[in-house]
């Protein structure tokens, strides 16, 4: 088993162009920010922001720059609808794409629904930060979460520099 891990701060990042007006209570960020935390995972920042490309650009080279976040993670805007951009503004943040994570979260989730698919959902590194995006549904942020969670430690490790055993 994974161990829990108190070394990482995380944000969260909720694409909603409805929360971000207040019309609908953000129960997939909250779920993050409790299941994160949960796990070990350290707090430093929650922002709802809406579908649009440089406001979330801004808001995701800020986080990994000036904060320096081990780790956020994105919820919303990965689909195929006019207004999701989430993707679009990943390609103009990211320094090293890592498409085997991205794709493992949508191999599995088709085992759930073959609407996974239609997620476009990209991970990858700024500097020293780990950026994941996630879909908008609770239902596919919690399905989603538990391909992730037990990669994490390990990836953030190495992201960060450190010796870690590749061998289990
Ligand atoms: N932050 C969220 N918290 C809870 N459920 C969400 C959230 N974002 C999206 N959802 C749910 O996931 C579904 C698909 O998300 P999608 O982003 O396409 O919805 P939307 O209503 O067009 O979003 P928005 O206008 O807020 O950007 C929505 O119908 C909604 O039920
Ligand atoms: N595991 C999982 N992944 C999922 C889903 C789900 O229910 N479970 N929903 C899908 C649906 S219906 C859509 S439209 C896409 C994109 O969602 P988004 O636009 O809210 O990011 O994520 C997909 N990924």
């Amino acid at each position: 088993m994974e161990q829990k891990t108190e070394k990482f701060t995380f944000a969260v990042v909720t694409m909603s162009d409805k929360g971000s007006r207040g019309e609908r209570e953000d129960t997939s960020g909250a779920y993050l920010l409790k299941t994160l935390t949960s796990e070990g995972y350290i707090q430093v920042s929650y922002i709802i922001v809406p579908d649009n490309v440089p406001v979330i650009t801004k808001t995701l080279i800020e986080l990994a720059d000036k904060e320096q976040v081990a780790l956020v993670v994105t919820t919303g805007g990965t689909g195929v609808a006019p207004t999701d951009v989430t993707p679009e503004a990943m390609q103009q943040v990211i320094e090293k794409e890592i498409p085997g994570m991205a794709e493992a979260m949508r191999y599995e989730s088709m085992k759930k629904t073959s609407r996974a698919m239609l997620s476009r959902g990209k991970v990858g590194i700024r500097g020293a930060t780990l950026i994941v995006n996630l879909p908008g549904s609770l239902k596919a942020v919690k399905e989603n979460l538990e391909v992730l969670l037990p990669v994490l430690p390990h990836a953030l490790e190495k992201i960060r520099g450190d010796d870690g055993d590749c061998g289990r």
